[in-house]
């Protein structure tokens, strides 16, 4: 059975007041993604890390999905049982919006992870070193369940075999400069997929997509998408 395989960044989030990485101020512009978001980045200094996804966090109360989260959301009702959605995106945006067949490959800001019992918790308020594991008990063992650098993406498998049988995969608001995600649009073009990407800007791998939508994702999703 043929699917509609979408994967979403920063951009989508963007008119929603959620900083993107690359863009004009973005966050990789204030913080060194080494010290912040690399396995290494958090043993030299977990203060650091904590503190940086403590405010992306706190923000999350106060910013809401936009029309290209709910459009995306309307997709996968109309074509019920036939859409995924991957993101790279840590935000609860698409949760919020509507769309239950979701994939964070990059892992989610709401959620903590234990390093020493796996346990995964749901995580609303600040976490810090002194926070202990309710499963475990042990204190210092807990980090934000996000993907970093050097790190394995999470539901790898369930993204292959999705691209396999994609006849539709669309990318909305990303810069194509993430491995493994700046791939898809290679595997779903060999599957047989029609590819388009939506996005502000061309990226860095508009050159591989049949076709390519220009502008901001509140209006050029949902004229896509209706
Ligand atoms: C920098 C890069 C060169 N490095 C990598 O890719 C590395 C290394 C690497 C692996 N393979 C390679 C091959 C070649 C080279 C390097 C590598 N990759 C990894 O380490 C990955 C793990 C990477 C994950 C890192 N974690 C993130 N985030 C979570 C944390 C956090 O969020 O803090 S990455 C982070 O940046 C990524 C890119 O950001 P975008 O979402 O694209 O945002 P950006 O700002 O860049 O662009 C925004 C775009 O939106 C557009 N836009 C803006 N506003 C709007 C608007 N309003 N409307 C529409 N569009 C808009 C703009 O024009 C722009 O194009 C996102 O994935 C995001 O999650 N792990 C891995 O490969 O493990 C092995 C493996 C592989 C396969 C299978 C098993 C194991």
């Amino acid at each position: 059975m043929s699917l509609i395989v979408i994967l979403t960044g920063a951009g989508i989030s963007a008119e929603s007041g959620v900083e993107s990485f690359r863009d004009e101020g973005g966050i990789w512009s204030r913080y060194d993604y080494r010290e912040v978001a690399t396995p290494e980045g958090f043993a030299a200094n977990p203060t650091l890390v904590h503190e940086f996804y403590n405010d992306r966090r706190a923000q999350m109360q106060t910013v809401g999905p936009n029309a290209a989260h709910f459009a995306l959301a309307r997709l996968e009702q109309e074509f019920d049982g036939e859409v995924l959605t991957i993101t790279q995106n840590i935000d609860d945006l698409h949760e919020r919006a509507g769309t239950k067949n979701l994939v964070h490959m990059h892992g989610e800001l709401g959620k903590a992870l234990c390093v020493r019992c796996n346990t995964r918790l749901a995580w609303k308020d600040q976490l810090s070193m002194f926070d202990h594991c309710p499963n475990c008990g042990h204190t210092g063992c807990l980090r934000p369940d996000v993907v970093w650098f050097g790190e394995s993406p999470y539901h790898m498998d369930i993204i292959e075999e999705a691209l396999a049988r994609a006849s539709l995969y669309l990318s909305i608001g990303t810069s194509g400069n993430v491995y493994p995600a700046a791939m898809f649009v290679e595997e779903a073009a060999r599957s047989g997929a029609h590819t388009v990407e939506l996005n502000l800007e061309p990226s860095e791998i508009s050159h591989q997509f049949n076709r390519t939508i220009k502008g901001p994702a509140t209006e050029i999703v949902p004229r896509f998408v209706d």
